[in-house]
């Protein structure tokens, strides 16, 4: 009889989750049917989306929503034999049944050499969401300014890095000084620390005097108030994410946008990566050549035990990781 051990909300986050919300409940699986396979969690995922998500799919004593890296070790299905590994949404749990459906393979080239962990990032959601986010609504050209914040996350770090494949130049903020010198390795050209600096407006005029032509949005709230009037006449804006937000019950007031979109004739869309799905392949064909030339660098935040997967969610909400956040079980 496997056990799987399986983290819980409590009760629906109100401000930013606490530990007090999250309950780890251990659970003995039934035997396979047929067509079933057992899988046993490797590497997970915490991302900001959970937070925003929990409250309209998750009701109270619901296992946390997430993605991981899972192998099968038991399998009752030929299509899944034992030892392959998929990425699937199974939520924070160390083991799960599955008929199959939602489980996706590793893309077949997969290096021998490249941690599996990267399908949960480089290679997997948040690198699809920089890939088309970027070259599909932001559509960067040579010599382009480019500007990106939450810059040295999971995200960030691969639109910047992606913007100067693409002969941008790459502007950054972030909320550490170390993560400014992570950007400068990675390649921006300019970086500043959103929290430190005295004026927004000045900071970002510093950074490119001339202005911005992209702007991928991964914060809102003040950040994008402060953006929009930067942005150079036809810019274009990927609104990915607004993780300012995510924690406020009561949506905030801000400054009407509607005559910066007006005046700068900007185009503005929103992102859901979801909406790619048929096109994953293409977007990871891509990344992992990237990576192997050496044109892309990955970095990951790890936390170790799956006992201390509410404070690595915690952890990246408040902004402690520099790349991508992942839990080895
Ligand atoms: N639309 C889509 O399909 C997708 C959207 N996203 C969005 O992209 C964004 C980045 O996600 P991801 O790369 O996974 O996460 P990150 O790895 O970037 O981690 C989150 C980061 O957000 C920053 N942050 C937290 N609170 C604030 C705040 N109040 N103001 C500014 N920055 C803050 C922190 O960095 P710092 O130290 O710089 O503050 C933190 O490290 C999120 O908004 C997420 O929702 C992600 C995937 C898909
Ligand atoms: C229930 C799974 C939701 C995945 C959402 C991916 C898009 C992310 C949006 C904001 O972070």
């Amino acid at each position: 009889m496997v056990v799987a051990k399986s983290w819980t909300m409590v009760r629906h986050f109100e401000g930013a989750p606490k530990p007090e919300d999250f309950k780890l409940v251990n659970t003995e699986l039934p035997s396979l049917k047929d067509g079933e396979l057992l899988l046993e969690s490797e590497f997970l995922s915490v991302d900001p989306y959970i937070r925003p998500y929990s409250k309209e799919k998750l009701k109270e004593g619901d296992i946390i929503l997430g993605s991981q890296v899972a192998r099968v070790v038991e399998s009752n299905n030929a299509a899944f034999p034992v030892g392959g590994y998929y990425v699937a949404y199974a939520g924070w749990t160390t083991h799960f049944i599955s008929d199959g459906t939602g489980l996706d393979a590793l893309p077949s080239n997969w290096p021998d050499n490249l941690p599996r962990s990267l399908a949960l990032g480089a290679v997997g959601m948040p690198g699809v969401t920089a890939y088309y986010g970027l070259l599909e609504i932001c559509k960067p050209k040579e010599g382009d300014v480019l500007l990106v914040n939450a810059a040295a996350g999971a995200v960030g770090s691969l639109v910047g890095q992606i913007g100067k494949i693409k002969g941008c130049k790459v502007v950054g903020s972030a909320g550490s000084d170390e993560k400014l010198t992570f950007l400068k390795e990675i390649g921006f050209d300019e970086a500043f620390n959103y929290k430190t600096v005295s004026s927004l407006a000045e900071a970002l005029k510093t950074a490119s005097p001339e202005g911005y032509d992209c702007y991928f949005d991964n914060v809102g709230g003040k950040f994008s108030d402060a953006a929009l009037q930067q942005m150079k006449d036809f810019g274009r804006i990927t609104v990915c994410g607004a993780i300012s937000q995510y924690n406020d019950s009561v949506p905030p007031s801000g400054p009407y946008i509607q005559p910066y979109i007006l005046f700068k004739q900007l185009l503005m869309q929103g992102f859901l990566v979801w909406t790619w799905k048929n096109r994953y392949p293409e977007a990871q064909k891509q990344l992992l050549q990237w990576i192997a030339e050496g044109k892309l660098k990955y970095h990951e935040h790890i936390t170790n035990g799956f006992e201390n997967m509410p404070a690595g969610f915690i952890g990246m909400l408040k902004g402690e990781n520099v790349g991508k956040a992942i839990i080895i079980v």
